[in-house]
């Protein structure tokens, strides 16, 4: 960047800045939360408590426009080939374009087959949720347990968790679970609860060689050919195959007739657009799904179409740049006041960790910058009583996202409920008042011991949605996928590929061999085969 006009001018803003406060920034500007909010419904985004000025926005914008921001955004819903090292384009907002948009991908209109697959969604949850599809002896679906692991788990179970007790869902007795892990937590002592003649296995993986979900998968495959013997049987009425890979789904077993699909040009943690949001339309029907994805689509329509100012996911992937690179602010916390986005943090991190977590740019130089900050979370009530001592009075400078609805449990007959949600918001905005202005927010904080002093000068951005319904949350997960692609725009990275977490994957099967004794030690660390060691060791004594 060294080159870039608008990135030296922004150091030399970032310098003169350097030793104001959030709090001066709000004693000199009065006007500073209608300067620096936007409200696009369903979103009201705050973002006067970062540390920045109308000049901070206006320099961004010349370094987006030296970017080429417009160009890329063009290109990203072109279907132009993106992924520049997988050769491919980064289409997951095609599936919730409307079919009439007509989207083309190599010369072909794949509206109509991404609708059929939508309507292929519809009617196996129709099926299921209706009690019409039934196990090996004849009785309904009562359990469904999707295994499937990143961007193949935490979509789902993230949207199933927020959107449960929305008003506009349509209820199911259906039990939905979730399996990730490959040491067997998760799956052991769930099938010790479940009926094998009354659950559903959905094996959901986009390339279906991931050993996290397979070695799943097979202990499922055992523990219901337990309960009945015939393979074939099992696989055709407790198995549903989703991925990209129709040849891998069958040569596993799974009968064409249980399969559903979705395309190489949809990213694994971009996918939960795809049928791998299938447990979505399971749990809350099918309605709720696609108001899911005409959330996201009102955000592709806003991140294509309007100017900057009002630009949500351009403002929150600048803001970003600026903490990251202008205020040296590597940490980023997300922090929502409502416990049904209990996962939403964990899903973020995978999207943008994932994304951005690179250090060479698309051309394969090494980067001179920070790109993504480490990103966290928790449910921020619940963080208040961990780690927010750190963000008060820690050492670390920590930019963090708050996220709550205005409106909850409106139509609920027990007030107390109402009164729970005024505190979980009060807590919310006194929390990233107090991390802005720090003690300043007492009429006298000069005779107050250090231990008691509170720095402040800790940015935040406040999202607020109207209500969390399918609609809203589809609209900000969208604004997170496209704030992150802002940031790979600036720092020229490609934020479509994931080549970071292969080699470990390739390193563990070996070391698989290691321990199962089908490869030698030699030329291994001393720490991998003296770990290796005492683990042969141990199983040999207990034998
Ligand atoms: O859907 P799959 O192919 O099983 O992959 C699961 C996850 O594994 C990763 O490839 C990382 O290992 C993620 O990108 C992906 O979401």
């Amino acid at each position: 960047m060294q080159d870039s006009p608008s990135w030296s001018a922004l150091l030399e803003h970032a310098d003169q800045l350097a030793s104001s406060h959030i709090y001066s920034l709000f004693e000199q500007d009065q006007a500073r939360f209608e300067k620096f909010h936007v409200s696009s419904s369903p979103i009201l985004f705050d973002y006067s408590k970062q540390l920045l000025t109308e000049q901070t926005v206006e320099l961004l914008f010349k370094l987006a426009e030296e970017k080429k921001l417009p160009e890329r955004i063009a290109a990203l819903f072109s279907g132009a080939h993106v992924n520049t090292s997988e050769d491919r384009p980064a289409m997951h907002w095609a599936l919730r374009s409307p079919a009439t948009d007509h989207t083309f991908y190599n010369g072909d209109d794949i509206s109509q087959p991404v609708a059929a697959e939508l309507d292929k969604i519809a009617g196996f949850a129709e099926i299921i949720r209706s009690g019409q599809w039934r196990g090996f002896s004849g009785y309904a679906i009562t359990d469904v347990v999707n295994i499937g692991v990143g961007g193949s788990d935490l979509g789902p179970m993230m949207s199933c968790m927020a959107l449960e007790d929305c008003i506009d869902v349509e209820p199911t007795p259906l039990r939905i679970h979730f399996v990730s892990s490959m040491d067997g937590t998760q799956l052991s002592p769930l099938l010790d609860k479940l009926n094998p003649h009354t659950t559903l296995f959905i094996l959901s993986s986009k390339s279906f060689t991931t050993i996290d979900t397979l070695s799943n998968a097979a202990t499922a495959l055992n523990w219901l050919n337990q309960a009945c013997s015939e393979k074939e049987k099992v696989l055709s009425s407790h198995f549903i195959g989703i991925s990209a890979q129709q040849d891998k789904m069958s040569a596993w077993g799974i009968p064409e007739s249980n399969q559903l699909y979705f395309w190489d040009w949809v990213g694994g943690r971009y996918s939960m657009w795809s049928s791998i949001g299938f447990p979505i339309a399971l749990k809350l029907g099918i309605r709720a799904f696609r108001q899911l994805l005409a959330g996201a689509h009102c955000m592709d329509k806003q991140f294509q179409n309007t100017p900057w100012k009002q630009n949500l996911p351009v403002l929150l992937g600048l803001i970003g740049v600026w903490n990251s690179n202008f205020q040296k602010i590597n940490t980023h916390a997300i922090l929502p006041y409502d416990g049904r986005l209990k996962y939403l943090p964990t899903y973020l991190s995978q999207l943008e960790m994932e994304s951005n977590g690179k250090s060479v740019t698309r051309a394969g130089q090494s980067v001179a910058f920070k790109t993504c900050p480490i990103l966290w979370g928790e449910v921020g009530p619940n963080a208040q009583h961990a780690f927010y001592q750190l963000l008060h009075q820690g050492t670390e400078r920590v930019s963090c996202d708050f996220i709550a609805p205005a409106m909850r449990y409106h139509e609920h007959t027990n007030p107390s409920l109402t009164q729970q949600h005024e505190l979980a918001l009060a807590n919310c905005f006194a929390q990233s008042r107090l991390l802005a202005l720090g003690e300043r927010v007492l009429p006298d904080s000069s005779s107050l011991p250090s231990y008691k002093r509170y720095p402040g000068n800790q940015p935040s951005s406040t999202i607020i949605l109207d209500e969390l319904t399918p609609f809203s949350l589809g609209a900000l997960i969208a604004l997170y996928e496209h704030k992150v692609f802002v940031q790979s725009v600036i720092w020229d990275i490609n934020p479509f590929d994931q080549w970071g977490v292969e080699l470990g994957k390739k390193l563990a099967s070996d070391t698989l061999e290691l321990l199962q004794g089908h490869r030698s030690l030699e030329g291994y660390d001393p720490s991998t085969s003296g770990l290796v060691a005492h683990i042969v060791n141990a199983w040999k004594q207990n034998s």
